[in-house]
């Protein structure tokens, strides 16, 4: 818990038993973006962190679908652009692919090639992590096209899986369940 509002954030978010399959507790983050107070709170405490990591962001990276709601807010607050990776076969142009396993199910990602500058400072950011798959998927595409991930960042984290074992750059979530 913390007084800057995440205490309501954390509030909002409720645990979905056998969504979207049996087994799963699903945390859903949409009803946080039903309030505004809330989304605000989310925002400016997530800008502040990231105005406060010792090196400056050139690139927020959101990953498909949930990495897109917050992504572009908190690029244009920083002051960095906005780059998608998007499950396979829907970005045009030169794009490089891999694929990954997640808490559920397989998938492939993609990024366009000409998105990030080498050098570039990024941060990868998504809703949630659970085994880190779609994570680390994201960042080796990141790195296939000369990017610098300078972290990892996301609203929830899910403890128990340990995904950010399979990181190798910081990672920062408030929320961890
Ligand atoms: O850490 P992991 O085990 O990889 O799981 C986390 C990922 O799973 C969810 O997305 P999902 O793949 O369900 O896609 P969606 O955002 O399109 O619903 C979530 O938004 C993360 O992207
Ligand atoms: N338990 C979970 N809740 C929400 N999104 C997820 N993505 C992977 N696991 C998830």
């Amino acid at each position: 818990m913390s007084s800057d509002g995440l205490d309501r954030v954390r509030a909002l978010i409720p645990a979905i038993p056998d969504f979207p399959q049996p087994g799963i507790v699903f945390r859903d983050l949409f009803p946080v973006f039903r309030d505004p107070k809330a989304l605000e709170a989310l925002s400016a405490h997530l800008t502040t962190h990231l105005l406060n990591l010792p090196t400056d962001v050139d690139v927020i990276v959101g990953i498909d679908a949930r990495g897109f709601l917050l992504g572009p807010l908190l690029a244009a607050r920083v002051g960095a652009s906005f780059v998608p990776v998007r499950k396979r076969g829907k970005l045009p142009g030169d794009v490089v692919r891999t694929s990954y396993a997640k808490e559920y199910g397989v998938d492939e990602v993609e990024i366009q090639k000409d998105a990030i500058k080498a050098g570039q400072n990024v941060v990868v950011l998504d809703d949630l992590i659970a085994t880190g798959g779609s994570a680390k998927a994201a960042g080796e595409l990141v790195r296939m096209i000369g990017g610098n991930i300078i972290e990892y960042l996301f609203v929830i984290e899910l403890e128990a899986l340990a995904g950010r074992d399979v990181l190798d750059a910081p990672v920062y979530a408030p929320i961890v369940y």
